[in-house]
């Protein structure tokens, strides 16, 4: 009887509460954007995931809420058009190699030059560290440090530790975002 009144309310929501988001989703190649949105999307995580070139898009329904994600090409030719399509979005997720600490001084470079644009001033920031399933991975704490996330104002910044291969902490990062659904 609940599991029937649940399946009438959240029908009830779809209808006649539907709501839209918009999400983009940037950070370094190969730090698991597009493994983390195929999996939030409900497909399988892949080894041998291959490169964005330019972007693409997905939807992630999750009530009446739908999440349509934007997924950046991570590589050093696809960041200047990084801005152009955060520009308006409800939330900013920039997610980071959690295991590969060589790349931390460019992500946080990018990371800072990006919300440092006057055109994307106070949109939510949510920042993954991802991969935590490998061993020598940094700890949320050592990743805040390592992207100087302290001193990125005017907006909300949260950050998280995620593994879209275990599919570990991906609820929190579904109710993080959908704070913001307007
Ligand atoms: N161990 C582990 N590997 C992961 C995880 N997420 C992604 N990967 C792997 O990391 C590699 C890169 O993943 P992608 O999702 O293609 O990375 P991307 O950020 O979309 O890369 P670009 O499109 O080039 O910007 C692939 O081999 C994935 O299988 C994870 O949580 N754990
Ligand atoms: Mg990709």
């Amino acid at each position: 009887m609940a599991g029937l009144f649940r399946k009438v309310y959240d029908w009830l929501l779809r209808t006649f509460w539907a709501t839209e988001m918009d999400v983009t989703m940037i950070g370094l190649q190969n730090a698991g954007k597009t493994s983390l949105l195929r999996v939030l999307s409900g497909g399988e995580f892949t080894i041998d995931s291959i490169p964005t070139v330019g972007f693409n898009m997905k939807k992630v329904q999750r009530g009446h809420v739908t999440l349509k994600c934007w997924d950046l090409g991570g590589q050093p030719r696809f960041r200047p058009m990084w801005e152009r399509y955060c520009r308006g979005v409800d939330a900013i997720v920039f997610i980071v190699d959690i295991a590969d600490q060589a790349l931390l001084p460019q992500a946080k470079d990018e990371l800072h030059s990006l919300m440092s644009q006057p055109s994307l001033q106070g949109i939510p920031l949510l920042v993954l560290g991802n991969k935590s399933d490998l061993p020598n991975k940094l700890s949320v704490d050592e990743l805040i440090e390592a992207l100087s996330l302290k001193v990125i104002g005017n907006r909300e910044v949260s950050c998280y530790g995620i593994s879209a291969k275990e599919e570990t902490n991906l609820d929190a990062v579904i109710q993080w975002l959908m704070k913001f659904a307007r």
